[in-house]
């Protein structure tokens, strides 16, 4: 039926409009062009009875993945990847192995609502001017298109699309899996995804049970927890930002880390673990922030150490700018200098980032610090408002090791914590050491041998403070006892003196 001629003839027709399609690009005027695509456009219109609406991966200026876009991914995961021919496999969801798959770019597929079938299509454009660009994909914009006949404009535009969003919202929370966020480097920011965080699931097994700490005061953060996530009207009411400081601070070793996983475990929150020394300036931080979702704990760990934070908002620093002329003759001495100065994210950088305007979007957001060093921090970081609850993280009472002595040996009571709870009194010693005495070396140990390495390591302990202080008592006698020798030196050599006066 087909001859070989006209597959030839066929084939030299499309490759001669392609010619032409690239010549009227290349050689007619971009306003020009701009006319004829609206006309061609209306002309199509005229005869196309169907309605496209197109959903923008990202709102608001590129800032911000929109939620719609997300909640229609889902949505299409869920319920139409399956008539899908072309894939994309995203992740595999943790232990169950098995693949994520989403439509591919430019693959369609058909859903039916209400006995109405409508069409969905994943598609990406790359802005013209961007064709040439180093990063050839940074600017792709993806979108989902649907489309239906104009005759159901009603029944989609009313119904279907809000039941797409109900459901995709729902499906995103019952597949929910926590992430823990770390953030790139900014020159990572470029690239095919344009990700500032980077993220893997969030498996820490901490909660509240297993957290060692004194009842009362566990109790107290949780009750502060639920509050904050159940008030959303009251923060809408007093017109506060959805949003609660809270500031860790401790010895090494008392669970401040672990009091964070419990936190997001309890609240089933993601955490964002912000690494300041990463991020260049104080538009990064902002960027950043943007880029969080909400129902997250954003965490900046030994806040004392990231950055020299503590006691100045940003003064310049001396000599700071005096060689500048000098830079713009030298490239290298300025790139030299820039690696040398590092991170320039400042106090008061880090304070609007924390109370600032950029907080306030989205809601539903717990930032927490951890120290050592609480005496080293600014206080205008640390006042309450900004952070609203300080927790003192301490050395083990005997309250918390029987939370330990719970997770570590199974067991509630034995004769030898009656021993161990005087030892607690007089000595001290951080939840992270007695856990490490109480792990068992190998499965059916025996608890008590637990217990008698927990009882020897707090014997130590004391024996070592008694020790310390006895050290710290004769250096504090000996050096009194040098300044009364000095003074009664200064007392005769003055009494010398008035003798020799008087002769
Ligand atoms: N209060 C606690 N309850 C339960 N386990 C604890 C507690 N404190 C410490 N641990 C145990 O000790 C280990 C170290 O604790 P963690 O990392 O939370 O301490 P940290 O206060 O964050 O220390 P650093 O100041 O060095 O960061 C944890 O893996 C945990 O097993
Ligand atoms: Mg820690």
């Amino acid at each position: 039926m087909f001859s070989a001629e006209m597959f030839t003839g066929f084939g030299s027709a499309i490759g001669g409009l392609v010619v032409m399609w690239a010549m009227f690009q290349q050689y007619t005027p971009p306003q020009l062009q701009q006319h004829v695509e609206r006309y061609t456009h209306k002309l199509v219109n005229l005869f196309n009875p169907y309605i496209r609406i197109v959903f923008p991966e990202f709102a608001g200026e590129k800032l911000k993945h929109s939620e719609v876009y997300m909640a229609i991914q889902n949505y299409l995961k869920e319920n139409a990847t399956a008539r899908a021919k072309w894939l994309k496999a995203d992740a595999v969801r943790d232990s169950s192995q098995s693949l994520i798959l989403s439509m591919d770019d430019h693959e369609e597929v058909t859903d039916v609502f209400e006995g109405v079938k409508v069409r969905w299509s994943s598609n990406k454009t790359t802005p013209k001017n961007m064709s040439l660009s180093f990063y050839p994909m940074t600017e792709d914009r993806r979108f989902y298109q649907l489309t239906f006949h104009q005759r159901h404009r009603k029944l989609i535009t009313e119904s279907y699309v809000k039941h797409i969003l109900t459901e995709g919202k729902a499906i995103a929370i019952k597949n929910r899996q926590r992430k823990l966020y770390t953030n790139n480097p900014s020159q990572n920011w470029f690239g095919y995804k344009q990700t500032k965080w980077s993220h893997v699931v969030f498996e820490h097994p901490a909660t509240f049970e297993t957290l060692a700490m004194e009842p009362n005061k566990k109790q107290e953060i949780m009750n502060d927890l639920k509050k904050f996530s159940e008030g959303k009207e009251y923060y809408t009411k007093v017109g506060k930002a959805w949003k609660r400081g809270y500031l860790l601070y401790g010895p090494p070793g008392t669970g401040k880390s672990t009091m964070i996983a419990a936190m997001a475990n309890f609240l089933n929150y993601n955490v964002y673990d912000l690494e300041l020394t990463a991020v260049k300036d104080n538009t990064e931080l902002k960027k950043l922030l943007i880029e969080t979702s909400s129902k997250s704990i954003i965490v900046i760990e030994d806040i004392d150490c990231s950055l020299d934070l503590t006691g100045q908002r940003k003064t310049k620093e001396k000599g700071e700018d005096d060689d500048d002329d000098d830079e713009n003759d030298n490239p290298m001495k300025k790139m030299e200098k820039e690696e040398k100065k590092g991170s320039k994210v400042t106090l008061s950088g880090l304070l609007n980032f924390i109370d600032g305007i950029w907080s306030s979007c989205g809601g539903e957001r717990i930032i927490i610090f951890t120290t050592n060093h609480v005496d080293k921090l600014d206080p205008a970081l640390i006042r309450r408002g900004r952070m609203d609850k300080h927790i003192e993280m301490s050395y083990c009472c005997f309250e918390a090791f029987k939370v330990l002595a719970r997770n570590y040996l199974d067991i509630d009571h034995h004769p030898l914590f009656t021993t161990i709870s005087g030892l607690f009194d007089k000595t001290k010693i951080t939840p992270a050491d007695v856990a490490e005495n109480l792990i068992p070396k190998s499965n059916n140990e025996d608890p008590e041998i637990g217990l008698r390495n927990l009882i020897q390591a707090l014997e130590a302990a004391e024996e070592l403070e008694v020790r310390n202080k006895a050290e710290e008592e004769a250096r504090a006698k000996a050096k009194k006892e040098e300044q009364e020798k000095k003074g009664n030196g200064e007392m005769e050599e003055v009494k010398e003196i008035g003798k020799s006066d008087k002769k």
